[in-house]
């Protein structure tokens, strides 16, 4: 069982059992809708505990690299029934753990179930090909082999798909793993392991170790014992991740950063723009790598694209994302709250104009947990600090374009390159959007965010380790290629 004597604390899951971390400290997940709710107390835990679940990991993943994949990908499928059929209490946990909305914590579990289905499948895919030798009489042909046991740091943005899109692959291609998800999430994280308890996963080809990032997860970048690491998160903790890894030769992936730009050109439909912007920017409070964080006006359409917008951001209601009618939820931790209002601070003091929200909002419940209102800059500059860091807030700054051209060059003038999307319906600003925009998702009437499983998903420039996750590509950083010279 998860919970350690019927309480909401959860366990360490290592070598197919619930365990506590020697050290005996545990933290509490906070409901960021409400501060004094608790979710679940969850394991503060040491490098021993680490050392227990890689170990682990290593002994299960030698009879479990055996198995034909489709009997990995069998069990893939029931974790994926099992995970469907709990659907609504994963997503009210990941709901109550980091505050987005009900039916989006809903949209993302049932992605996480077509994930574990796309994956499953996986197991029965070719994996290599036959490549002719200059030897006539020799056989000559690829395949891929595991790589060994592989460390997966989460963020609590997406606390179910995330993490799936990293397990399923790694576990379909032949890996074990060891998960150290996010703190503020830890509680959807316990949740997903029971689906593969209950899948009836060998012993140890799955592990859960809680703990902070700089113990937990800096071990498992340095841990030996540790083949392959994959990231998501913030820049600054990827790149110490990274150089971890190189420096011990393990192989790493990391998935970081946007800033994301929506361009609006002066053929847009309007409609469409504004509610793409709402959506892409606003939605899950912002806290996605694919939101959109600057919009990007031709100067033509630039005020009524602003009234628009305006008046649609006017109608969102903000609240508790457990409760119906509610559209955006809370920040998902008072850091993140912080942040966010630093980051607002800053952009009035550097001179941008704040054209609407900027505070907490007024009303009953509102101070009970980390709400801020919906915010909307102008006369935004490129050199300005809200023009170019991350924020992960419902922050959106809008800059005006004299052309389309001028809007391409403000849209490249960041040191991410994650998503980005345009408004137009000229072909000709389409093609020269795609051929030009420095990014790894280009979308054309359509919002920044939204990643569909099936297709590669990953940056450029600051925003990846520049490998791709998710669809096939996923099969390029879980697995080795072997290449094989056959003579009689
Ligand atoms: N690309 C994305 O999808 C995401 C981007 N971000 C960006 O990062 C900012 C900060 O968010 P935050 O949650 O702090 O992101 P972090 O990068 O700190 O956290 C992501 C994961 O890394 C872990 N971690 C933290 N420090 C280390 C370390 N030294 N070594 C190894 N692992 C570590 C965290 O653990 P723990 O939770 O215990 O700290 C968590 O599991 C956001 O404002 C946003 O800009 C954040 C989340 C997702
Ligand atoms: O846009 C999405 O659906 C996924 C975005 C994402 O991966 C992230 O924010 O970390």
């Amino acid at each position: 069982m998860t919970a350690m004597n019927g309480s909401s604390t959860y366990l360490n899951y290592i070598g197919g059992t619930w365990v506590p971390s020697r050290t005996g400290e545990r933290e509490a997940s906070i409901n960021p809708a409400n501060k004094q709710e608790v979710v679940g107390y969850v394991q503060q835990s040491a490098l021993p505990d680490l050392d227990d679940a890689v170990q682990a990991a290593a002994e299960a993943q030698k009879g479990w690299k055996r198995l034909a994949g489709s009997a990995r990908g069998d069990y893939l499928y029931k974790a994926a029934a099992i995970l469907e059929r709990r659907l609504d209490e994963v997503a009210t946990a990941m709901t109550k753990e980091m505050g987005k909305t009900l039916q989006e914590a809903k949209g993302e579990t049932a992605r996480g179930v077509a994930i574990l289905r796309y994956y499953a499948g996986e197991g029965m895919r070719s994996v290599g090909e036959v490549i002719p030798s200059t030897d006539s009489e020799a056989l000559m042909f690829t395949t891929r082999v595991p790589l060994g046991v592989v460390g997966v740091i989460t963020p609590w943005n997406f606390p179910v798909a995330i993490p799936l899109w990293k397990i399923a692959p790694a576990l379909v291609y032949g890996n074990s793993v060891v998960i150290k998800p996010a703190s503020e999430t830890g509680v959807t994280c316990a949740k997903l392991m029971e689906c593969f308890e209950e899948a009836g996963l060998p012993p140890g080809v799955i592990n859960m170790v809680f703990g902070s990032g700089s113990v937990i997860g800096r071990g498992i970048a340095e841990h030996p014992g540790i083949h392959a690491l994959s990231f998501t998160g913030s820049n600054a903790v990827g790149k110490t991740i990274g150089q971890a890894a190189l420096a011990r030769g393990a192989k790493y992936q990391l998935e970081m950063g946007g800033k994301n730009p929506v361009v609006v050109a002066p053929d847009a439909d309007l409609d469409l723009a504004v509610e793409a912007t709402v959506s892409g920017g606003l939605r899950s409070t912002g806290q996605k790598c694919t939101a959109t964080s600057r919009v990007i006006i031709h100067q033509d359409i630039y005020e009524p694209f602003k009234e628009r917008l305006l008046q649609r951001i006017a109608q969102i209601k903000i609240g508790n994302g457990m409760q119906d009618g509610v559209w955006m939820g809370p920040c998902a931790s008072e850091r993140q709250f912080n942040t966010v209002q630093a980051y607002i601070r800053k952009g009035v003091e550097e001179g941008a104009r704040l054209l609407y929200g900027g505070s907490i909002p007024e009303g009953i419940g509102y101070t009970e947990g980390y709400f801020i209102e919906p915010t909307v800059f102008e006369n935004v500059t490129s050199d300005m600090t809200i023009a170019r860091e991350e924020i992960f807030g419902p922050v959106l700054v809008l800059m005006k374009a004299e052309s389309v051209e001028e809007a391409l060059r403000l849209a490249n003038d960041t040191e991410f390159g994650l998503s980005a999307s345009i408004f137009t319906s000229n072909i000709g600003a389409m093609l020269g959007f795609i051929q030009g925009m420095d990014a790894g998702l280009v979308r054309i009437n359509a919002e920044s965010a939204g990643v569909e499983l099936q297709a590669p998903f990953g940056g450029m420039k600051q925003s990846s380790s520049h490998s791709r996750e998710q669809g096939r590509a996923a099969i390029e950083f879980f697995t080795a290629i072997k290449t094989v010279f056959v003579k009689s």
